[in-house]
């Protein structure tokens, strides 16, 4: 239920914060294995999920989770190379993409071992574009007893990098984690936010699906469509690709409900032409977002005064 809270929680928080006054930013959480990300990821989120963005430039990116709070949105991305970094693998397959991954976020939160700083350290540090603030985590710091020899450690962190911060905490412990999201916050653009503050459930894909229906929807058909119209989605399945390197399938039905006839016809097009081709551009980006095979079948169907309707628009789904 840590979803459903959170999102009470944010959603409170939405009704008062306009979208001028919004902040938000991708984080991209970086270190070699083992020194506590996906931990602290998960910790940041509150639970992990996988949804990709509507922003076209961050599709490089899949976007691992995200948390809004007050008035910010943080959107943490995941970084592939990064997460794999060890041994022979550093030489070789740290390339440009990989730094080109990391080239966009708005803030990096670089994880260490607080007291420790190797080699495999240094090399995920050097790949790191100049110029995005990087903060230094220092976890795992329940793990280190000696007082002094955290201060010299901090101080030789401090001599070695220009980190925008030096955080030394702990992912397990939630107080540290606030305090790491509330240091963040001033990183964070000032931009209105690129999600929902309740977009945080495992219905997303599920949600994008409608978005993206509904955009191809207003585009292709301009003005004349009114506003009242909507997309439901009837069917969201979902087959995971057994075999590796081969792609899950997503099966999704949906429904676009308008209010008369003639705005049935107008979706439709002539010979069915505008509703084929709304179909083709939504299941090819949709494909590009999940990174799966998508089947989209697309209805129309005629709602008079659906809108008004509050019941009908709760067992759509909508509530
Ligand atoms: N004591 C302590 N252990 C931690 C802390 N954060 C993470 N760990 C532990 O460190 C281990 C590695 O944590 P992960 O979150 O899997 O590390 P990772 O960096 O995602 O690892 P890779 O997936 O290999 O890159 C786990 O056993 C965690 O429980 C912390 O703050 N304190």
């Amino acid at each position: 239920m840590l979803a459903a809270s959170k999102g009470n929680r944010v959603v409170a928080s939405q009704a008062v914060v306009a979208p001028a006054d919004q902040r938000c930013g991708l984080i991209a959480i970086v270190g070699k294995p083992n020194v506590g990300k996906s931990t602290l990821l998960n910790a940041l989120v509150g639970q992990k999920i996988s949804i990709t963005s509507r922003k076209a430039q961050t599709t490089r990116h899949r976007i691992t989770g995200m948390h809004t709070q007050g008035a910010s949105q943080y959107v943490f991305v995941d970084t592939p190379g990064f997460q794999t970094i060890h041994g022979n693998a550093l030489n070789k397959s740290l390339n440009k993409a990989v730094q080109g991954a990391v080239g966009d976020v708005d803030v990096v939160f670089l994880v260490v071992e607080a007291g420790s700083f190797t080699p495999a350290d240094e090399k995920v540090l050097s790949l790191l574009a100049p110029g995005i603030p990087t903060i230094l985590v220092a976890n795992k710091l329940d793990t280190m007893k000696n007082r002094p020899e955290i201060m010299l450690w901090l101080q030789s962190m401090q001599d070695r990098h220009p980190f925008a911060e030096i955080v030394p905490m702990s992912a397990k412990n939630d107080k540290d984690v606030q305090r790491l999201l509330g240091i963040a916050e001033k990183y964070l653009p000032e931009q209105a936010w690129m999600y929902a503050a309740d977009e945080l459930t495992d219905r997303s894909e599920k949600f994008m699906a409608a978005e993206m229906v509904r955009e191809k929807l207003f585009r292709l058909t301009g003005d004349e469509l009114p506003y009242t119209s909507t997309v439901v989605i009837d069917k969201f399945e979902e087959e995971k690709g057994k075999t590796k390197g081969v792609k899950r399938l997503v099966r999704i039905a949906a429904t676009i409900v308008v209010e008369r006839d003639g705005h049935k016809a107008m979706v439709i097009g002539d010979k069915g032409e505008r509703l084929k081709r709304m179909g083709m551009e939504a299941r090819t980006e949709l494909e590009k977002l999940y990174d799966a095979k998508v089947f989209l079948e697309l209805w129309v169907k005629v709602r008079s005064g659906w809108a008004d309707d509050a019941a009908r628009v709760r067992s759509f789904g909508y509530e």
